[in-house]
């Protein structure tokens, strides 16, 4: 896999999105205004207008890999846990406003032993879904030397977003919702509970940073402003239902 390091930015605009190169190696300048026609991607078969990267980070075990699939397939990976080696990745083109928008999912290990190998994937990222597990308080504990690590290693314009996963587990969660966006609230950052398994807010999260990141990279100046916080906070089923 080729990857091109690209010095941190100092706008205020989302990194550039990732383009194929011409023939000539050069990258074509950033789409403006109404989006060029749809083009295949570089051996995925699918057909993009933009295409960004998003990680999935937070420690071992709280659902990033079960998120991806249940996103990326509609299902559920019940059963024995499996744990991610490394790094691993799912493409998933949606449409957005018309517009169709390539996401490169980065699924990571959250296992400790992995952290040098997925700080160097941080820099390309445009997005980054930050998980805890809400039946593990450690994963909550955690979340602030996560955000340490993001600083240190992710572009500082990167679109960031919180995520309590595994509301299904009602009995055995021990980290209150209201926890969750307390400490979204300190950070800044949009915040939402999901489940992997019954796929709560799952399609939501990732259609939320697409339209976030087409909209940074390509708004026309007669669209109306897309509100990340606003759009995760209108569109989020709560789970009020199920919660201690
Ligand atoms: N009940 C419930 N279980 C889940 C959910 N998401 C994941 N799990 C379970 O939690 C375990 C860990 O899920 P993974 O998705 O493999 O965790 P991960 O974050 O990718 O872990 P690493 O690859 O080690 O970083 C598995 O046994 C899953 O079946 C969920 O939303 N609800
Ligand atoms: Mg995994």
């Amino acid at each position: 896999m080729s990857r091109k390091k690209t010095p941190r930015s100092k706008g205020a605009s989302a990194p550039a999105a990732s383009a194929p190169l011409a023939a000539n190696g050069s990258r074509p300048a950033r789409p403006i205004g109404p989006p060029p026609p749809a083009r295949p991607s570089l051996g995925g078969g699918d057909f993009y207008d933009v295409a960004f990267k998003v990680m999935l980070v937070g420690d071992s075990g709280v659902g990033k890999t079960c998120l991806l699939v249940r996103f990326k397939d509609g299902a559920f990976l019940a059963g024995t846990f499996i744990s991610t080696v490394g790094i691993d990745f799912r493409n998933k083109v949606l449409d957005v406003d018309g517009v169709k928008v390539k996401l490169q999912i980065w699924d990571t290990a959250g296992q400790e032993r992995f952290r040098s190998v997925t700080h160097a994937y941080y820099r390309d990222a445009h997005a980054l879904l930050l998980l805890y597990d809400v039946t593990n308080k450690a994963s909550f504990d955690n979340i602030q030397a996560w955000l340490t690590e993001i600083q240190e290693y992710a572009q500082h314009n990167v679109v960031l977003m919180l995520l309590g996963n595994k509301v299904d587990s009602a009995q055995e969660r021990v980290v209150k919702r209201k926890d969750g966006e307390k400490l979204a609230k300190e950070y800044g950052l949009p915040f939402m509970e999901t489940s992997a398994k019954t796929g709560l807010n799952v399609d939501l999260a990732f259609t939320a940073i697409a339209k976030e990141l087409k909209q940074r990279s390509m708004k026309a100046p007669s669209e109306p402003h897309f509100r990340l916080h606003d759009y995760v906070k209108r569109e989020g089923q709560g789970t009020s239902c199920c919660r201690p």
